[in-house]
């Protein structure tokens, strides 16, 4: 399995040809140019990331990692920690919001176990745990560097098994009551911002444990003292097991030329952290939809991506991504369907 350095040395920029080539054969196609807007920049995107001005993104995966975080026991989330596998149980049978978005989108859903709390054990999760969620963050590391290198490594062997397999789009999804925390904290060591413009509610907070959870933030920034230069101390420090999983599914799907649907605010966590282990990854991301965490509209701005959708969505799981794979598919079929002004005897301008 490629290692985190391996797939690092495999990422390259986008192809400037193909893009170019993407975009004369937009313009001959029976629309006034440009018209399709950012459908048109999506194309143009994936013919850069694949090399062809014919992709197809057909065969899609959203790989859903999972793992817990000590820093529940402060009191961050509205929810107890037994939420993430349960909601994992239910990702298995089909009932949760990412499984009706993915039937609906013709994706599969991959559920990958980083770092659930127990011994949940199902045929159909595929087990990779490395330890019994993070440690709390407020009082030290989350996990060792490492660990954290492991966690992405798992990110990458899975995106590399889903490309293997045929998988032309990827989308990174993710469950752990808490992450929201870990998120925050990644965010606000990379920006100079104060904690009430980034730290949210994640699955709804009252006012009093948001005021603690942006207190936990702080304490968690000043104990660990993350270096927001090296993506990998990030995650380990303030991270999460299920979030370098993400990262590393980032970084896979760029190191084998397929694009990577970046979902809510705790998969531009991940980004974030991808971008900081190797800047060129972020070519390889398209950023799905809006959160309304007040933090993800900074994560994005930071790694350079608009988001398609504005749908006041604060999910996570993947599910603003899966949405977003229809239009990708979308941009793809246009591309390949549409009749030229030529061949449709339209005159163009
Ligand atoms: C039933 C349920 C289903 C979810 N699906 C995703 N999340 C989302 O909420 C969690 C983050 O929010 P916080 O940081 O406030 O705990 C993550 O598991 C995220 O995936 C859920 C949360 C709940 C409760
Ligand atoms: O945008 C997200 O990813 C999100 C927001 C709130 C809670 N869970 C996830």
């Amino acid at each position: 399995m490629p290692s985190l350095k391996e797939t690092i040395d495999q990422i390259q920029p986008l192809k400037k040809e193909a893009m170019d080539l993407c975009q004369k054969k937009l313009n001959n196609l029976t629309k006034p140019p440009g018209s399709l807007g950012v459908l048109e920049d999506i194309a143009i995107q994936l013919a850069g990331i694949t090399g062809s001005t014919s992709p197809s993104v057909k065969n899609k995966t959203m790989l859903v990692m999972a793992g817990d975080h000590g820093v529940v026991a402060e009191g961050v989330s509205a929810f107890p920690q037994e939420v993430t596998p349960q909601m994992v149980l239910n990702f298995i049978n089909g009932g949760a919001a990412i499984n009706v978005f993915c039937r609906h989108a013709e994706a599969k859903v991959v559920v990958v176990d980083v770092g659930i709390v127990g011994d949940f054990t199902h045929p159909d999760l595929i087990q990779k745990k490395i330890k019994q969620g993070t440690d709390n963050i407020a009082a030290g590391p989350g996990m060792s560097y490492d660990e954290a290198v492991k966690a992405i490594e798992i990110g990458i062997e899975m995106a590399h098994e889903e490309v293997q397999q045929g998988a032309a789009l990827l989308g990174a999804g993710e469950m752990g009551i808490g992450n929201t925390t870990p998120s925050s904290a990644i965010l606000a060591a990379c920006i100079d911002l104060p904690l009430e413009q980034i730290v949210g509610r994640g699955s709804g907070i009252q006012d009093e444990a948001l005021t603690n959870k942006i207190r936990v933030i702080q304490q968690a920034l000043d104990i660990n003292q993350p270096d927001a230069t090296d993506g990998v101390d990030l995650l380990a420090k303030v991270g999460g097991l299920e979030i370098a999983a993400m990262t590393g599914v980032m970084l896979g799907a760029a190191a084998h030329r397929v694009p990577v649907m970046v979902d809510g605010f705790i998969a531009s966590a991940a980004a974030l952290a991808a971008s900081r282990i190797c800047p060129k990854v972020t070519p390889y991301m398209i950023a799905s939809h809006a959160s309304m965490e007040p933090g993800h509209q900074h994560a994005l701005r930071l790694l350079g991506l608009t988001p398609m959708l504005h749908m006041n969505m604060r999910l996570g799981e993947g599910t603003g991504a899966a949405l977003a794979f229809h239009l990708v598919e979308a941009s793809t079929r246009a591309l390949e369907e549409m009749s030229t002004f030529a061949d449709a005897g339209v005159t163009s301008s």
